[in-house]
């Protein structure tokens, strides 16, 4: 579904992202992983278009479209969503504006208000200045809230799970679940299985304990430089750290 080849990225003419090469199949959720500064979310960002990222090689395809050159709204409207790092704060504009002009339909049905307002305790957001004041964990809750609304076919979550307390994470992990359920099609038949794609970076992998990830990416200096499974990969980060991928990468080298 997503298809990065040879990405480089150049920030204030610094190359930050050094040849990325993954592949994202429909259906799939893939977890990256990385130490501190080592590029996961330039390459979320570059996914998604944000113009300070200047593609100065390679391409991304989605669906088989090459998107590398489109903006924002135009990945959007493809299917692509994110939740953000560290999402803006936005004075002057409420949560409920947004709901509004994402789904206006949505705040007349009496299952979505029960369901998705009052089960994830979005309600109490809603007349409150987009994230003005918002602990770390209600501004992780409201960008996913946000997702809920328009359920993208590919998902791009930045360190969904960072700041947040062990309660909160598991709903967290349950929004994240329900967004990636597939938007049902008129007439059709729910298929548990089917759900969107997407690409959640984690430092802790917490949130993966309520997702399911079919692989993981483990970036370095701007290069995806492993690829596994998710659980695998995670035990021998915590055991080794990523020193271990420096030496690995290294010795790999030597032997080609
Ligand atoms: N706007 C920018 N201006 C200058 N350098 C940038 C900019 N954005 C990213 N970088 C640099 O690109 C490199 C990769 O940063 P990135 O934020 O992708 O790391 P990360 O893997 O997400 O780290 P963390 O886990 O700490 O969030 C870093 O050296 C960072 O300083």
């Amino acid at each position: 579904m997503l298809t990065i080849n040879n990405l480089h990225v150049s920030v204030k003419q610094k190359e930050v992202l050094g040849g990325v090469n993954l592949s994202i199949p429909e259906n799939e959720v893939h977890a990256l992983f990385g130490a501190n500064g080592s590029g996961k979310s330039v390459l979320i960002s570059t996914i998604m278009g944000y113009p300070e990222y200047k593609v100065t090689r390679g391409e991304i395809l989605f669906r088989g479209q090459n998107i590398t050159e489109l903006n924002i709204d135009e990945r959007v409207k493809l299917g692509l969503g994110i939740s953000e790092q560290r999402p803006p704060t936005i004075k002057g504009v409420k949560l409920e504006y947004l709901v509004n002009l994402l789904a206006p339909e949505k705040m007349n049905d009496e299952t979505f208000r029960i369901k998705m307002l009052e089960h994830f305790g979005m309600d109490k957001f809603l007349n409150r200045n987009i994230n003005d004041g918002f602990s770390g964990g209600e501004i992780k809750k409201s960008e996913l809230f946000l997702l809920l609304l328009t359920r993208p076919d590919f998902l791009v979550l930045d360190e969904p799970d960072s700041g947040v307390d062990p309660e909160h994470l598991k709903m967290i992990g349950a929004m994240i679940t329900e967004i990636l359920q597939k938007k049902k099609q008129e007439g059709e038949r729910c298929n548990p299985q089917a759900r969107s794609s997407g690409l959640i970076a984690t430092h802790s992998a917490e949130i993966l304990n309520y997702i399911h990830t079919d692989k993981a990416h483990i970036m370095l200096d701007g290069k995806i430089c492993c690829s596994g499974n998710p659980a695998v990969m995670m035990e021998q980060i915590r055991a080794l750290g990523y020193s271990y991928c420096i030496e690995c990468q290294h010795a790999n080298q030597e032997e080609h």
